[in-house]
């Protein structure tokens, strides 16, 4: 039937559930900023009594770092992934006034990790972390299987769907490993997080499914330090390398001090098995840093092991 084909879903947002129409997309809340854009909790309301959805929506704004066709490939690449550990892709919304885009994604209550791990720290224990840690494994053993490259894995980009569920976000400075290569280059680094990047990637820009795996490395560092403040990895890297530092030699520092085998501390009461994953993702050398189903299969083993020593 003519109402099944693309062009009229596209083009009539009341029967195509991924085009929003700004006028009935009510703006509650400020949720946060990521890659290129700032995230606001507004309400899809076409009935007009309250009784629509709670989405999160994504708009760009547009400086040196990010422009519209960055923001265009964000969308594309959250549209085409379907995985429970992944924020779901709801759609778009055009605002012919301002000419612009935003992208309409699934809202989820709880916020980003760091948030809840800081105001919930005294009831998440280590089974709950390490919960989350092999969901964020699954997350991105199924990036991996379409090529894609995070690049910004780290606790700012995890968000917490329910008490026992968190998925991956922000997909702004994700890329795809062109078939022939086993690496991405990137050209304009902009603003990078370094103290979340491997050495290659800061030394050749260098981006990879094995410098996805070092970024999950101090995601976990983050994970069991309930993301706190004040040993959060920009700031332990900054001591390590000396404060007086100004900011072009900071990622040379970093790239030396690693080299020579500097690696973040275990966080207080980390279990030792846990710091033991985190220097696997810390391996200098991208080859000797395990694989995402490697680490799962890890994770799920030190579950197992803490459900015993539970019961012992
Ligand atoms: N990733 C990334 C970086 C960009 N970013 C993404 C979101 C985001 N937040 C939520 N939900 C959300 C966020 C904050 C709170 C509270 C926390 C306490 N203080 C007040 C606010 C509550 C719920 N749901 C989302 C998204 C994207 C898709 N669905 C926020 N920032």
């Amino acid at each position: 039937p003519v109402t099944q084909s693309p062009v009229w879903r596209a083009l009539s947002p009341q029967h195509d559930q991924t085009l929003f129409e700004e006028r009935h997309l009510r703006y509650i809340s400020p949720l946060g900023k990521g890659n290129f854009g700032s995230v606001e909790l507004c309400r899809y309301d076409p009935l007009g009594d309250n009784t629509g959805e709670l989405v999160a929506v994504k708009k760009l704004q547009p400086n040196k770092q990010s422009t519209q066709e960055d923001f265009q490939k964000e969308v594309n690449t959250l549209s085409v992934l379907h995985c429970d550990y992944i924020v779901k892709y709801r759609g778009v919304c055009y605002s012919m006034g301002r000419l612009s885009m935003s992208l309409v994604m699934e809202y989820l209550p709880y916020g980003s990790l760091i948030g809840y791990l800081e105001s919930n720290r005294h009831n998440v224990n280590t089974r709950r972390m390490l919960l989350f840690a092999s969901q964020i494994c699954k997350g991105m053993e199924y990036l991996q299987t379409l090529r894609y490259v995070h690049r910004d894995l780290a606790a700012r980009n995890i968000l917490v769907a329910s008490e026992s569920l968190v998925k991956i976000a922000d997909f702004g400075l994700t890329k795809i490993i062109p078939f022939d290569k086993e690496y991405y280059r990137v050209t304009q680094p902009g603003e990078s997080p370094i103290f979340w990047y491997a050495p290659e990637c800061i030394n050749e820009s260098r981006f990879s499914h094995k410098s996805d795996i070092w970024s999950f490395g101090i995601v976990l560092h983050e994970l069991f330090s309930f993301c706190d403040m004040s040993c959060n990895p920009k700031r332990l890297c900054m001591q390590e390398i000396g404060h007086n530092m100004q900011s072009p030699s900071i990622s040379m520092h970093l790239a030396n001090i690693l080299k020579n085998g500097w690696r973040l501390s275990a966080p207080p009461h980390c279990p030792p098995k846990v710091y033991s994953l985190m220097k696997q993702c810390w391996a200098y050398n991208f080859e000797e840093r395990p694989s995402f189903t490697s680490l799962g299969n890890q994770i799920e083993a030190i579950m197992q092991d803490e459900r015993e020593n539970l019961k012992g």
